[in-house]
């Protein structure tokens, strides 16, 4: 795994809370959690796409180009497999917290619980129940990381990832098709050593909760977001023409997020989606987030068949390693990280 700018004490007592690792929300002041409205998001059916029905086809683009967003009924995780993700991760953050800091991480690192990613002193908190674990490519896995209670929490994320990973790699091709480019662009940059990583997030209940946030606005960084709500509790919102929107996921549906990379390579003709969460006064609320990116020897830039001429060229070339570098050290503002890679 790469290694990240070393955080400053300051960041990571805001980060840690001090050695205990404490829900702690992040107050919003005046700034109103209030949504507006219910939004039409698309909905995609992943069966009726593998069996290449054309009218899907052109949902998922439009999805794309105008939401960066869409639910996706899934046909192809098991049941049971889902049933199992949703308990183990349950089960994991109802361990005592002595228990849990066993897999705290390490200065540096992502893998493990906790927040020390939080590297900058501008990047605020939001809260600080999180496990992170690098799941693809196999050999970068950090197995130290990964919790051995409950006791088929290893074997259970090791399914449930590849298991994401397959429909993401469907998604990709699908998208790829409908944007007129090789497949194996794509494919290209995520090799043999793509990168999958799953947050389990665990947001406590807060007596206050149109007072504060639990997940800052933001974009993610990668290419593809799928999410899977664990319980009933709802609070993932998104942000559309400047309106922030609830979403409702649907029974057995994963959201899917477009993200940044996947903006950069198709040169804005996809967008990432701005979102953000917020929490229950009296449940808490669980996801689990599996993000998918490229190789990290891969260049992040406008795909050059998505490009006519050079100097269309919206964002500029930059490695992968040095563009996670970046968003790590970077404050959760919206879409403002995107905009800094832009060309000048
Ligand atoms: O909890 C959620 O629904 C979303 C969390 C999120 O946006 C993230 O982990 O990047
Ligand atoms: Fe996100």
């Amino acid at each position: 795994m790469q290694s990240l700018p070393v955080p400053s004490v300051q960041a990571m007592v805001a980060a840690t809370g001090g050695t205990d690792v404490p829900p702690r929300y992040l107050r919003l002041g005046d700034e109103a959690v209030a949504t507006d409205g219910e939004a039409e998001i698309p909905v995609i059916d992943f069966q009726r796409l593998k069996l290449g029905h054309g009218e899907e086809m052109t949902l998922l683009h439009r999805a794309c180009q105008d939401w960066g967003f869409f639910q996706l009924i899934n046909h192809s995780v098991p049941e049971d497999l889902l049933e199992g993700m949703k308990s183990n991760v349950k089960g994991f953050f109802e361990l005592p917290a002595e228990t849990k800091k066993q897999f705290a991480q390490e200065r540096g690192q992502l893998d493990g619980y906790g927040q020390l990613f939080v590297v900058s002193d501008d990047q605020q908190l939001d809260w600080a129940d999180i496990l992170f674990l690098n799941t693809q490519p196999v050999q970068e896995r950090n197995i130290r990381f990964w919790p051995d209670q409950p006791p088929d929490f290893r074997s259970t994320l090791d399914k449930y990832s590849a298991a994401v990973k397959s429909i993401v790699d469907f998604l990709l091709v699908a998208m790829s098709n409908n944007l007129g480019v090789d497949p194996e662009v794509i494919a290209d940059k995520c090799g043999t050593d793509g990168i999958q990583a799953v947050r389990m997030n665990y947001y406590p209940p807060c007596v206050q909760a149109d007072k504060v946030i639990g997940f800052s606005p933001h974009s993610d960084s990668d290419l593809l977001t799928l999410v899977l709500q664990v319980n009933e509790v709802d609070g993932l919102q998104i942000k559309r023409n400047g309106t922030w929107f609830p979403v409702r996921p649907l029974d057995g549906a994963f959201i899917v997020n477009v993200g940044d990379i996947l903006q950069i390579f198709t040169n804005g003709r996809y967008k990432s989606v701005e979102h953000r969460a917020v929490v229950n006064t009296k449940k808490e609320r669980l996801s689990v987030v599996a993000f998918h990116s490229p190789s990290i020897h891969a260049i992040i830039g406008p795909l050059r068949e998505m490009v006519a001429h050079e100097d269309d060229a919206v964002y500029k070339n930059i490695d992968h390693d040095e563009f996670m570098k970046l968003f790590f050290s970077a404050k959760l503002d919206g879409k403002s990280f995107l905009d800094r890679m832009k060309r000048l």
